[in-house]
């Protein structure tokens, strides 16, 4: 379980996280939704270790996080892939692995590539690759790691609109396969209600700047989703209910 207890980031003058508490369980889907600089980041970044709290405390499993993170519990996958450009798609795979000290195990890592759709691309470098693809790389990569939480930070956010609805079914297989905890942080009101146990709203207009959640929603959408949730009206009711909280702050 992830504990977020009155976590408060400033960077100098700035307080880009103002008293944030939250719980995560184990297996959960949480998607985190706001506008620009809202503190979106700074949570998932707080929660992985890469932040430390100004005020507050995180945990994960009841560890900080540094140490969440040096046990390879944590995986991340960040918008610009980080894939390493003279590595293949498999090589990219195992490489965190490599780095944590466990077994490789390159035909598994064979086996989630081609299961996310990469078959016949296991040889090739980042270079040839589309963006989706890379990204595809990227999630393979987190979930090999064996990681239990993947924090993803706009994952899709530089993808074209079909391979973002593509990749967004793609990961609900994945997470439903290998029941990781998930925090994923977007822009978008319809991907964070698509993808969402829960939904958190975060916005900072109505605290002076300072990032706080403002809104919580169940998304109580039956699973397993793909995209013909997207039509459905209960669908568009719960993106409603989110944009409202969303506005009501603005
Ligand atoms: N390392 C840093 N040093 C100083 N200020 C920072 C740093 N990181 C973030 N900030 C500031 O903190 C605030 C919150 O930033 P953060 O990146 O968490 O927001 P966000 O909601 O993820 O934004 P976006 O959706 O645009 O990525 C912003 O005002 C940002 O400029």
């Amino acid at each position: 379980m992830i504990h977020v207890e009155n976590l408060s980031v400033t960077y100098g003058d700035l307080r880009a996280l103002d008293d944030v508490s939250v719980d995560i369980d184990d297996g959960e889907f949480v998607t985190v939704v706001g506008p620009s600089g809202c503190g979106k980041t700074t949570l998932l970044r707080t929660i992985g270790g890469l932040e430390t709290p100004t005020t507050g405390s995180v945990s994960v499993d009841g560890d900080p996080p540094a140490v969440a993170q040096s046990d390879a519990r944590l995986g991340f996958v960040f918008q610009d892939h980080t894939l390493l450009p003279w590595k293949t798609a498999v090589e990219n795979v195992t490489f965190l692995r490599r780095m944590a000290g466990k077994d490789p195990d390159p035909d598994g890592a064979r086996d989630l590539l081609a299961t996310t759709g990469l078959d016949g691309f296991e040889d090739t470098r980042p270079a040839e690759l589309s963006g989706g693809m890379k990204q595809r790389v990227a999630i393979a990569r987190a979930i090999h790691l064996g990681a239990d939480v993947l924090l993803m930070d706009e994952p899709f956010g530089e993808l074209d609109e079909i391979t973002r609805d593509e990749m967004g079914v793609e990961i609900l297989r994945l997470w439903r396969e290998n029941r990781k905890t998930v925090v994923f942080v977007t822009h978008s009101v319809p991907e964070a209600v698509f993808l969402g146990d829960r939904c958190l709203v975060v916005s900072g207009a109505s605290a002076g700047g300072a990032g706080r959640i403002v809104g919580e929603f169940d998304i109580d959408l039956p699973r397993p989703r793909d995209e013909s949730v997207f039509g459905s009206e209960a669908f568009g009711t719960q993106v409603t209910r989110v944009r409202s909280a969303l506005h009501d702050d603005a």
